[in-house]
């Protein structure tokens, strides 16, 4: 490291330690159980665990399932999806009665698609977001042709605009999975509601990171996953929100025994479950519900307004690292505040990069063809692990010009 490189590390990471001393989310990060050798910056992939998830589901195993065995299940087991669901649905500014949690991202969206364009019959168009991460199209492609529709990619930036009387619903992203762009939610969605449209909100890269604030801006459906900022572990269950104004009309394909009004009734027929049992399918994957459960009391007292600030911060705070160390770096994530909590970077050999920053206990992640991506989780990432980063990358820089 050349002596002004040291003068300017030495000056950001003062900047860094008064930021991590003045803030006021610093304390959460000792509720997570975090190798202290490790940058952890890829908790818009998978979150990091909660220190009170180990003990709960061993407690889950051994008292529910093995001292309650097939009681657990009216014990609380089977009602755990809509209860679990009210938890999170603060988070997403929704009201109780609209959000359960059940399945993956990619079954609930299936779901939802379905049931949208049911809503609105007669109408041929699917719109979908054109830069969205892969399932949402692959998934709006088979709803397409299981539905006589077809599908319609457009640009976020002209999302607001794009339905016409034809387009029945667009699945759209909160935040863009290799940008960080944050879209502006409630103008998306009053654009499409002005056409008839409806919207389905992939919340993904948005839950627990960036409040959505459904209800007031008049959301039809939204879908995201528990495993990023929501921290639920690995393939934990996804979330479904769906208005209360639609739930009567909201017929979704997946109508398994686990949505039916009386699931224990073994009923021939199938009739759907009241308010938000209709979006389940069938039994609930109970050890990854419940270690999401015990995840969510990180939430306790949490401000999320103070959440989104400092989202907003660590990505400022990159940025400026970056300006200060590495001028010129391809940033790919808008440098305003229309963005979510990760900061991109277009890099070359990023592949290779990624592995290096890794082996260094920096962990981001890599996605195609040649972007970094580094997610900043307000409730453990440290303004200090911002910086390691930046001069985990400079380091790079150097060794390899
Ligand atoms: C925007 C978005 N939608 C959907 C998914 C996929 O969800 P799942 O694999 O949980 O079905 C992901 C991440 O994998 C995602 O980033
Ligand atoms: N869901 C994932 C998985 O099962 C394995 C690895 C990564 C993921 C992800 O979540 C990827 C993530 N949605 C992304 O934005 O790239």
């Amino acid at each position: 490291m050349d002596s002004v490189v040291r003068d300017l590390a030495a000056d950001l990471s003062e900047q860094a330690r008064e930021l991590d001393g003045r803030d006021r989310l610093a304390g959460k990060r000792d509720e997570f159980d975090l190798d202290p050798e490790v940058a952890y910056l890829d908790g818009n992939s998978l979150g990091a665990p909660p220190l009170s998830v180990a003990p709960r589901l061993a407690e889950v195993v051994r008292e529910q399932w093995a001292g309650r065995l097939i009681r657990s299940w009216s014990d609380g087991w089977w009602d755990a999806p809509v209860r679990v669901g009210e938890r999170i649905a603060p988070l997403l500014g929704a009201a109780p009665g609209q959000t359960v949690v059940c399945d993956s991202t990619s079954v609930n969206l299936f779901k939802a698609l379905v049931a949208a364009t049911r809503i609105n019959p007669g109408r041929e168009e699917i719109l979908l977001d054109a830069g969205t991460f892969p399932t949402d199209g692959y998934i709006a492609d088979s709803v397409a042709r299981l539905t006589g529709t077809r599908v319609r990619r457009v640009p976020m930036p002209e999302m607001a605009g794009a339905a016409c009387p034809r387009t029945a619903v667009a699945l759209v992203n909160h935040v863009d999975y290799r940008t960080g762009a944050l879209a502006d939610l409630p103008a998306v969605t009053a654009g499409l509601h002005e056409a008839g449209a409806l919207v389905v909100w992939d919340l993904c890269h948005g839950a627990g990171a960036v409040p959505p604030d459904l209800d007031q801006s008049d959301v039809d459906i939204a879908v995201g996953c528990t495993y990023k900022f929501l921290n639920g572990g690995p393939g934990s269950p996804s979330f479904v929100y769906v208005a209360r104004r639609l739930q009567e009309v909201f017929d979704q394909p997946l109508a398994g025994w686990g949505g039916h009004r009386d699931p224990f009734a073994m009923a021939e027929s199938y009739e759907a479950g009241p308010g938000m049992d209709r979006a389940r399918s069938g039994t609930p994957d109970i050890l990854s519900l419940l270690a999401l459960d015990a995840a969510l009391d990180v939430w306790e007292g949490v401000d999320l307004a103070e959440v989104r600030a400092k989202g907003l911060a660590l990505g400022d705070f990159f940025l400026h690292c970056l300006d200060e160390l590495l001028p010129g770096t391809g940033v790919i994530s808008p440098r305003d505040h229309a963005r979510g909590n990760q900061i991109s970077i277009a890099w070359p050999d990023a592949e290779a990069t990624m592995r290096t920053l890794t082996e260094r206990g920096v962990i981001g992640d890599f996605r195609p063809p040649d972007v970094l991506r580094f997610g900043l989780a307000p409730l453990y990432t440290r303004y200090a692990d911002v910086l390691r980063a930046v001069l985990a990358l400079a380091t790079v820089r150097a060794e390899t010009a």
